[in-house]
């Protein structure tokens, strides 16, 4: 964890207390993070978290990167959308904060979304936003990618997160069990090779007779019987859908 960046004594949230004198007894900023697969209510959940840290008075910055509808936004399947700052793999999280201290906002509170594409140096930026500057940081990302495997900014969020909590909603295989993996469907076969990053939905295949064409790529969750058989169920295509490349 490296250079650090101290807010101004003005701005910074130790100055701004909520209850009681912070500045004597500054209480402990948390890194949360919140992980599950896709369609889990992770976006909904970052969404719900701002709402009811803002109505009582706190200033928080939400980031995001590659989210679905291609905007710098936060956005819920359920229908709630906020703008966000879009940011990549070369964005450093303390000086977005810094920068926004500079032009004399607050910023009480960070949520992350989509927090599973940064990359493990951004997740130590978090942590030391929090350690060193008493920002809260709320971070919601994908547990694994299409191949089961942890993102390597999800590893890190477990390795150094004060709090981790895999989201309580179960989102359903096509046979009922929960499913908890993420299957990549492109031109309606799920894929087990390629990039780990490919931004793209859950949309459902459609069925025989719809108008409107599929989306080449898409994500389907699995339980872990019918990840392992590659099988998306009575709606996909039909057997061996599966590409064993
Ligand atoms: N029409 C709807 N009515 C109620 N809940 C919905 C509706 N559409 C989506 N949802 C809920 O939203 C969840 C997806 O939320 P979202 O925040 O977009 O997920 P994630 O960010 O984890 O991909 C679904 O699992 C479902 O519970
Ligand atoms: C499994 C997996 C997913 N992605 C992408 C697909 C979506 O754009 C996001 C996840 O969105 P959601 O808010 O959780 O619905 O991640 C990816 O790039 N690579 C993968 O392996």
């Amino acid at each position: 964890m490296s250079e650090e960046i101290a807010p101004p004594p003005l701005l910074g949230p130790s100055a701004v207390p909520a209850s009681g004198d912070r500045r004597r007894h500054p209480a402990p900023a948390h890194l949360r993070f919140f992980h599950g697969p896709m369609d889990c209510g992770k976006s909904t959940l970052a969404l719900q978290v701002d709402h009811n840290h803002s109505r009582q008075g706190r200033q928080g910055l939400l980031v995001t990167q590659g989210d679905r509808s291609a905007a710098p936004q936060i956005s819920s399947r359920v229908g709630l959308r906020r703008a966000a700052v879009e940011i990549d793999g070369g964005s450093d999280l303390r000086l977005l904060v810094r920068d926004r201290w500079a032009d004399g906002h607050r910023v009480d509170y960070l949520i992350v979304d989509e927090a599973q594409f940064l990359s493990p140096g951004q997740v130590d930026q978090l942590a030391e936003l929090v350690d060193e500057s008493h920002v809260d940081v709320y971070a919601f990302g994908l547990t694994t990618d299409f191949r089961t495997r942890l993102f390597p900014g999800t590893q890190r969020l477990l390795e150094v997160a004060d709090d981790v909590q895999r989201i309580q909603v179960e989102v359903l295989c096509w046979c009922g069990l929960p499913g908890l993996l993420n299957a990549r469907v492109v031109d309606g076969v799920m894929v087990r090779s390629g990039a780990t990053v490919v931004v793209a939905d859950t949309a459902p295949p459609e069925l025989p007779g719809e108008a409107g064409s599929s989306p080449a790529v898409r994500y389907q969750v699995l339980c872990r019987r019918h990840y392992v058989r590659g099988e998306l169920g009575p709606t996909a295509a039909g057997p061996g859908q599966l590409a064993l490349s």
